[in-house]
């Protein structure tokens, strides 16, 4: 079981391209997917199947499907193509059809259409096995004009967990349900006709850091496993920047921020909370890495702290800093360092594991740590501390 919780899929090859096994695919129809897509597919009009296939196969080396419109087409999409695709209506209503498409003895794939149940669904993809296809591969696509939000992801999924066939699901031609499904366990997007480079691009993000999170991999080569690994540490990126804006929000709203409001207590709380996701690791092992987290996300809040204040100090009629950066900090700007170490902060390194309380506490609105004037004293002097001590931590 993967950790979405589905058995895995049988893989089906479609050229190069394995579906169900490794990451989630992209297919892209053609011609308006020049760069992206793991793959490409075409419905070519009626009658045009051998010059619209060759035109698409010469400009394009990696995986082809085409959707044949009568069996007077299979000889093309056996020339060109590396796969064909059967829609709901040849599937269920055009039997010569969907034989001919299945002696090809190429992979298929079999789409659910509008007003087809999974049982029927399922049920042609069987028949389709029987009559000769090299793999079947099931795609959801709702049925309704332009794809898109029809889609149903219950669907899918319940397909891929009965039948142990590859499933994809078309999401229309934007990206917008892309980690949708991906998220549901789908093994690829087939995207729309329209779809052009931005929707490959934000589907294949989708898929990379999505993917990354809830789709089990188990790959068998060393190429293979450093795609693998490349993809996880593309979601990492993602999070460690996404970890690193909050981490200079708490700076912003702390009595004491930076280094100087450093608390112990809170990063070991963290780790712990951490090695119950990542048993393996443990506290030991994450220990280093978080605090390598944590110290790069105090030194980049403590340049922007100091970047701003120079800017603010170097222009004509600059605004106060802190209220642009949202402290919200009030009073004089020179108060000095000692109320800042009266507050639990001071020497960086040193002030590690003090006072938590202090340090961690939220700012109360009223500013009334100590009564009103002397929290804002406090305040103020803690956030000039952590803008002057900025760059010097290291
Ligand atoms: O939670 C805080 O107090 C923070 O300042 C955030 C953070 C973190 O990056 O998670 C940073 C420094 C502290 O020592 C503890 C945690």
């Amino acid at each position: 079981m993967s950790s979405t919780g589905r058995p895995g899929a049988q893989a089906v090859q479609i050229g190069s391209l394995a579906v169900g096994a490794g990451p989630v695919v992209v297919l892209g129809g053609a011609p308006a997917c020049r760069q992206g897509a793991d793959g490409r597919w075409l419905r070519p009009r009626a009658g045009r199947a051998a010059e619209e296939l060759a035109a698409a196969r010469s400009g394009w080396d990696g995986p082809l499907l085409a959707e044949p419109a009568s069996p007077g087409d299979a000889p093309a999409v056996a020339a060109h193509a590396d796969g064909v695709v059967l829609a709901a209506s040849a599937w269920s209503g055009a039997p010569a059809l969907a034989r001919a498409a299945c002696a090809l003895a190429l992979p298929v794939v079999v789409t659910r259409g509008a007003g087809t149940s999974l049982d029927e669904w399922l049920t042609a993809a069987a028949r389709c096995a029987d009559e000769g296809a090299r793999g079947v591969v099931l795609c959801e696509d709702g049925g309704a004009p332009g794809g898109g939000l029809a889609v149903d992801l219950g669907a899918a999924r319940a397909a891929r967990a009965l039948s142990g066939r590859p499933v994809l699901a078309a999401p229309g031609d934007g990206a917008e349900l892309a980690a949708a499904v991906v998220a549901a366990g789908a093994d690829g997007l087939w995207l729309g006709a329209e779809a052009g480079e931005e929707a490959v691009a934000a589907a294949r993000e989708a898929v990379t850091v999505v993917g990354a999170l809830v789709r089990d991999e188990h790959p068998a080569t060393l190429t293979a496993a450093r795609e693998a690994i490349d993809r996880v540490d593309a979601a990492l990126a993602v999070l460690l920047e996404r970890r690193a804006g909050l981490a200079g929000t708490v700076q912003r709203l702390k009595p004491v921020g930076g280094f100087a409001g450093r608390d112990m207590e809170r990063e070991r709380r963290l780790v712990a909370a951490m090695a119950r996701r990542a048993p393996l690791l443990g506290e030991e092992r994450l220990a280093p890495v978080m605090n390598a987290v944590i110290e790069a996300g105090l030194h980049l809040a403590e340049q922007t702290r100091a970047a701003a204040r120079r800017a603010h100090e170097s222009g004509p009629r600059a605004t106060d800093p802190d209220e642009t950066q949202g402290t919200g900090s009030v009073g004089t700007r020179k108060a000095g360092r000692d109320d800042t170490r009266a507050t639990g902060g001071g020497d960086t390194r040193e002030a590690g594991g003090g006072d938590t309380r202090e340090n961690g506490a939220e700012r109360s609105p009223g500013g009334t740590e100590g009564g009103p004037h002397q929290g804002d004293l406090r305040r103020r002097a803690a956030v000039d501390a952590f803008a002057a001590d900025g760059p010097d931590h290291d």
